[in-house]
């Protein structure tokens, strides 16, 4: 508690479980919860770190701020010696996206993913100590999504060993790095590599950007900035840029050269490294993306939880109080499994951080087998996450009525800021394409002896789940969950092999894979689905001690499952996995669960153990107090700093002036 009273006691004193326990779970172990604990504090007990009025800032001055912020926090963080996750949980809880994201997230792990031992160990060092600042140039004006066909060009030199980064046409500008249009002093370029008048394919080369003595571009570049975006305040402290080269030179050891080398003669060498590992920053940023997943959407439901319970409309009784509008049914069957899909998301980012640890520990073994499983799971769950959420933070403002619109709700911003997430790292449906060519391909070499493993594994039990019948019998029965899983490996399975069937019947299967690309994606949906079902029923398997805690979990897991069987029981039912009355069963179960988490839903939000400062709202204030703050905060708007406005001699007197004439 911030001090003052708290609203929300009540509500509090309702809950069924250890809450403590909770946000240890909810952090994944005691050591990160007591850093993020102890970093969300010094974030928010610091005025540098205030994020008031950041909506209303003019574009210039909001960028300064940012950039004043970013140095701060990289101040902080020598001063008190931070550890790496300390200074990463302090760019979290600062929340406000920067060029450091960039920097620390994209540049540096592209040089460590793709760089050889002695180009990280001269280039690492300079960028641990932000002695050089840098973006991922991949993105061009005409090419985002196909990146092989990106236009930049690196032409191999052997007069002067060299490359010669050139930008041949408009639209082989680089456009959208964050970083780039004002701040970064270096990139990782994507181009094509060309030598001896051959092409090579896409490759990743470190070009210096500005001088580092006063920040201009190096000769023969133009930088700058791509302009506004979406929302008020929002992603406009980050400086997405437009970039052009004119035959740059660049020293031949600057190309990226693990996945391949070019030789001093300009011969280009392959190592055993697949060449697939040029995309590897993006596998490493989708997975960090589905653990943000579950930050934003469970920020939009602490807010939208609270604000719920606070919030009373209708239904006094001999002059008591109203309802609040948590009680009212169809606010719980919105709200909830938004709750439930926030921890869901939370165990699923758990088991995907440790899948992409065991599958670089794996590469630096030279052992490249899970590769095509990682980009999988990365590929289909940032798709299936940041879709979710998007929408999900939409919901929660509308959850919220009138005030959810306000930008003191957060929600807004909140949104602004989330909704590229869609896009960027992989438009959503052209990665959801990306699984399907695989689940296609593990169904087409079924029948050859060639077992599926990993998230696919279910698969080598076709014949089985192809045979399945549902066997619950009453509502109960869909909290057991062995049905549960058959029941979502049947679906997931029936819609990939009815896609097989329909592709096999096509002469040319890529025409087939263009005309079935809608159906593909459904039953991506239905895997990835599979996928996060599954990882919540097993992080249930575990020990999890504290009161009520583990219980709490089924809950929400059965809310989570039974809401998505509801939603998608169309699927269910066309794919003869359940049958209508089991359908109807599961929504009866599902209504039984929500009534189990109302009680709980607060201390299930304050599990998240978000400050006032990172919330950012004032409807999700962890003490409730709604309406003083709301009256308060209204005039602070620059409209009331005077009680006439400005323009009012110009435009509203004289058309209040010319319809008092007209009625005379
Ligand atoms: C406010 C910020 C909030 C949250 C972030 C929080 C933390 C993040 C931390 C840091 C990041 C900071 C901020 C993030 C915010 C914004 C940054 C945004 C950055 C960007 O957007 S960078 C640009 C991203 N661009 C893309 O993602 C492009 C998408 N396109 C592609 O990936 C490829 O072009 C595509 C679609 C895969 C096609 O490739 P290709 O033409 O080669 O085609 P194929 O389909 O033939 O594939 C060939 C072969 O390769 C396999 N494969 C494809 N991709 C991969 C991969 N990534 N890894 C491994 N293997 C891959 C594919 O399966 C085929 O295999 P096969 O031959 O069939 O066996
Ligand atoms: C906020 C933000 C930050 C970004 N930061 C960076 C950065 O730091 N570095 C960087 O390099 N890039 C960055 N990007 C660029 C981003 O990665 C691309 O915008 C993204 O990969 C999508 O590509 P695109 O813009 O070419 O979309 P397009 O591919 O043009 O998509 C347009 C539409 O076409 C559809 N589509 C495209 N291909 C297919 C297909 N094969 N089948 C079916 N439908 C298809 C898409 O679904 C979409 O509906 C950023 C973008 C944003 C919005």
């Amino acid at each position: 508690m911030e001090g003052g009273v708290d609203y929300l006691a009540d509500e509090r004193k309702k809950a069924e479980f250890d809450v403590q326990q909770m946000k240890i779970v909810w952090a994944g172990s005691h050591h990160t919860f007591e850093i993020s604990d102890r970093i969300s504090k010094l974030v928010a007990n610091d005025p540098a770190f205030s994020k008031d009025e950041r909506t209303m800032l003019p574009r210039k001055e909001l960028f300064k701020n940012t950039l004043r912020k970013a140095s701060y926090a990289w101040k902080r963080i020598n001063d008190l010696h931070l550890s790496e996750e300390e200074a990463s949980q302090l760019r979290f809880y600062v929340d406000e996206p920067a060029f450091t994201d960039l920097h620390w997230g994209m540049f540096i792990p592209a040089i460590k993913g793709q760089g050889t031992d002695e180009q990280q160990k001269k280039w690492l060092p300079l960028a641990y100590k932000m002695q050089i600042i840098g973006c991922y140039a991949q993105t061009e004006l005409g090419h985002g999504s196909n990146v092989q066909g990106l236009e930049t060009t690196a032409t191999f030199d052997p007069q002067t060993d060299e490359f010669v980064i050139h930008s041949p046409t408009l639209t082989s500008s680089k456009w959208w790095p964050g970083g780039l249009g004002k701040v970064s002093t270096h990139g990782v370029v994507y181009a094509r590599l060309i030598t001896d008048g051959q092409e090579h394919g896409i490759h990743g080369f470190i070009v210096q950007l500005r001088r580092l003595e006063d920040h201009r571009p190096l000769p023969g570049i133009i930088i700058g900035d791509i302009g506004m975006k979406f929302g008020n305040g929002a992603y406009n402290t980050m400086d997405n840029g437009v970039l052009r080269f004119d035959h740059v030179r660049i020293p031949r050891d600057q190309m990226l050269m693990r996945v391949s080398q070019v030789t001093r003669d300009g011969k280009v060498v392959q190592s055993d490294v697949p060449r697939q590992l040029v995309y590897g920053t993006m596998v490493y940023v989708r997975q960090t993306i589905v653990q943000d997943a579950s930050c934003a959407l469970s920020r939009a439901v602490c807010i939208a939880t609270r604000y719920s319970a606070v919030r009373r409309q209708f239904g006094s009784h001999n002059g008591g109080p109203e309802t609040q509008v948590i009680d009212y049914k169809t606010q719980q069957s919105r709200l909830f499994p938004l709750l439930a899909s926030a921890y869901a998301f939370r165990f699923v980012g758990e088991w995907l951080k440790w899948l992409y640890t065991d599958v670089t520990q794996r590469l630096q073994a030279n052992d490249f087998s899970t590769l095509p499983e990682a980009h999988a799971c990365t590929a289909g769950l940032k798709s299936l996450t940041t879709s979710v959420t998007a929408d999900g933070i939409e919901e929660c403002r509308k959850l919220c009525g009138g005030h959810g619109y306000l930008c003191t709700s957060g929600l807004p911003e909140l949104f602004a800021v989330y909704v590229p997430a869609c896009t960027y790292e992989g438009d959503n449906i052209v990665l959801m394409l990306q699984v399907a060519r695989i689940l296609m391909k593990t169904v087409s070499q079924l029948g050859s002896g060639k077992l599926p493993v990993g998230t696919m594994a279910y698969m080598g039990r076709i014949e089985h789940l192809l045979q399945y019948r549902c066997n619950v019998q009453k509502a109960e029965d869909w909290l057991n969950p062995a049905i549960v899983l058959e029941a979502f490996e049947a679906r997931a399975a029936r819609m990939s092999v009815s896609c097989a069937k329909k592709l096999s019947k096509f002469a040319n299967p890529e025409e087939g894979f263009a005309e079935l690309s809608a159906d593909l994606v459904e039953a991506v949906v239905a895997h990835c689905q599979l996928i996060v079902v599954s990882k919540f029923i097993e992080k249930l398997q575990q020990d999890i001690p504290g009161k009520g805690v583990k219980q709490q979990l089924k809950v929400l897991c059965g809310v989570y499952y039974l809401f998505l069987l509801h939603k998608h029981q169309g699927d269910f039912l066309a794919t003869s996995c359940v049958t209508p009355k089991q359908a109807s069963l599961a929504n009866d179960q599902l209504r039984v669960l929500y009534s189990q988490v109302r009680p709980n839903a607060i201390a299930l939000v304050d599990a998240f153990n978000y400050t006032d400062h990172f919330l950012g709202s004032i409807l999700g204030r962890y003490d409730g107090n709604v309406y003083p703050k709301l009256y308060e905060a209204a005039w602070k708007d620059p409209l009331n700093d005077s009680v006439v406005p400005d323009g009012y001699h110009q435009y509203i007197r004289p058309l209040l002036k010319q319809q008092r004439s007209a009625k005379l």
